[in-house]
């Protein structure tokens, strides 16, 4: 494995700033982060992240990390999954929770998963971190996404509520890394 710095290539400054946070100071390798739109696929969470570290390894001459988080309602088999973003715009976090409001089961998962590459044309290494919970009317600070709507299983806090440390404890994207890092070390 080479010891070039990985370029993070994400257009999502909260997730940078949780990512650079839950890696810490003794990740061995060297992180560089950059913003470019990448294009998303249709397709599986393993799919999308797979095409967006395809196409960043296309841009950036060398090794490349990029993240994808789905948010996934068991009453919808799953959607909006890897569509969270698009529904996210279209509701905003106040109205998130109405697309549950026909369905007693309010249970949703939050997935992070990350794809790695060497550089363009090498094997695509992916890592996967979840966190059960569910969908509830918008509570706490309205930063960082759906973040006001989750409630972790185990906390009567959501994600937008509980101290950052505390959320980066339990996350998705906390286990994704976890992943990662057993991987790197
Ligand atoms: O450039 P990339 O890394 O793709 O960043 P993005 O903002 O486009 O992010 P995604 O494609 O992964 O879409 C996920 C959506 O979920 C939101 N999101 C991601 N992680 C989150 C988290 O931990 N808490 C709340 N919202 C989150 C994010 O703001 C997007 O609206
Ligand atoms: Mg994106």
């Amino acid at each position: 494995m080479s010891s070039k710095p990985i370029t993070l290539v994400t257009g999502n400054a909260n997730k940078l700033k949780e990512i650079i946070k839950i890696l810490g100071s003794d990740f061995p390798r060297q992180i560089i982060s950059k913003d470019i739109d990448l294009l998303e696929i249709q397709g599986s969470p393993d799919e999308v992240a797979t095409a967006k570290c395809k196409e960043a390894a296309k841009v950036i001459n060398g090794p490349v990390l990029v993240e994808d988080t789905a948010l996934c309602m068991k009453s919808l088999n799953d959607l909006p999954g890897v569509y969270i973003k698009w529904f996210l715009k279209a509701l905003t976090a106040e109205n998130l929770h109405k697309l549950l409001a026909g369905f007693e089961d309010k249970s949703t998962y939050a997935l992070c998963t990350f794809a790695y590459c060497e550089k363009d044309g090498e094997e695509v290494k992916i890592f996967r971190g979840k966190t059960p919970g569910m969908i509830v009317e918008a509570r706490g600070p309205r930063q960082f996404g759906w973040d006001p709507c989750f409630l972790p299983d185990g906390f009567d806090k959501t994600y937008a509520e509980l101290d950052s440390d505390v959320k980066n404890s339990i996350s998705h994207r906390r286990r994704a890394l976890e992943e990662l890092k057993a991987y790197f070390s």
